[in-house]
């Protein structure tokens, strides 16, 4: 699905990625971490086409689905019609939308319990719910690769849940490749098959989740202390940070 090999990539005439090769079959699901400004963002506006890559090779094999991080629309749209706006590439010769086209739109906003969103104007609505309509509107599109630039990131533990559980049925179900980026481990715990932890723009660690995501290698990316918790019983584990705020790095 996603074959990419020795891409460099370059934001305002700097090297942003160096040499970053990844490969990732039909099914799978890749969490993208590491810390900010690292370049998760433009690994993944180069994956869909957004940025071109200076060098290297990259090939996408579907059609792709993408859920932006923030976003605001220059028009009054209601949630309906930014969801709507996900089956373009299926609208007839006239370009309105039809019957099915509401259809589609309508399960995902139910799946997602959003149905109450759907009169509303889209930027009246908060960073989460907007995010849970821009998920709703790359579903709607039907596309065999979703990529979601921190689908999470303003949505709260019982959202979250929802939307790591919708994710997981539609690899389960509809056999989907899923790309997402994440400063929450326990979201690539919980769904992931594979994790891409970017130190750094020329070195990063990929492979299957349950090698590559450790308390170690987690400590290495964020520079702090990792410990991994187990639930008794649960057959269940997270990844906490031990927070230090000693103030020493503030000193002189
Ligand atoms: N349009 C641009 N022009 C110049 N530099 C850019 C541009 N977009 C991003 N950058 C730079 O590229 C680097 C990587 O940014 P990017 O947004 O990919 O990071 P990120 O890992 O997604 O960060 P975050 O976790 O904070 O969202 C940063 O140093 C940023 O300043």
């Amino acid at each position: 699905m996603i074959e990419a090999s020795d891409l460099t990539v370059e934001r305002g005439g700097k090297t942003i990625l160096r040499n970053y090769s990844l490969r990732l079959a039909r099914g799978r699901t890749l969490a993208v971490l590491g810390a900010n400004g690292v370049g998760k963002t433009t690994l993944i506006n180069t994956l869909i086409g957004l940025i071109k890559p200076r060098s290297g090779l990259l090939s996408i094999g579907g059609q792709v689905g993408f859920v932006p991080q923030l976003f605001e629309v220059p028009f009054a749209y209601s949630a309906l019609d930014i969801a709507l706006m996900g089956r373009a590439r299926h609208l007839g010769l006239f370009g309105a939308p039809g019957k099915r086209d509401y259809e589609v739109v309508r399960h995902y906003f139910h799946m997602l319990g959003i149905e109450h969103f759907e009169p509303q104007v889209f930027n009246s609505l908060s960073g989460g719910q907007r995010q849970l309509v821009m998920i709703a509107q790359a579903l709607a599109s039907e596309c065999e690769l979703l990529v979601l630039d921190e689908p999470c990131a303003a949505l709260d533990y019982k959202n979250q849940d929802k939307v790591l559980g919708l994710l997981e049925h539609l690899r389960e179900t509809h056999d989907m490749t899923i790309v997402f980026s994440t400063h929450m481990p326990q979201h690539a715990v919980e769904i992931a098959s594979d994790v891409l932890l970017m130190t750094s723009g020329n070195s990063y660690v990929c492979g299957p989740t349950a090698d590559a995501l450790s308390a170690k290698n987690l400590s290495a990316l964020y520079d702090l202390p990792i410990a991994r918790a187990d639930f008794d019983g649960l057959s269940k584990h997270t990844y906490a940070p031990v927070f230090r705020h000693d103030g020493a790095n503030f000193d002189g």
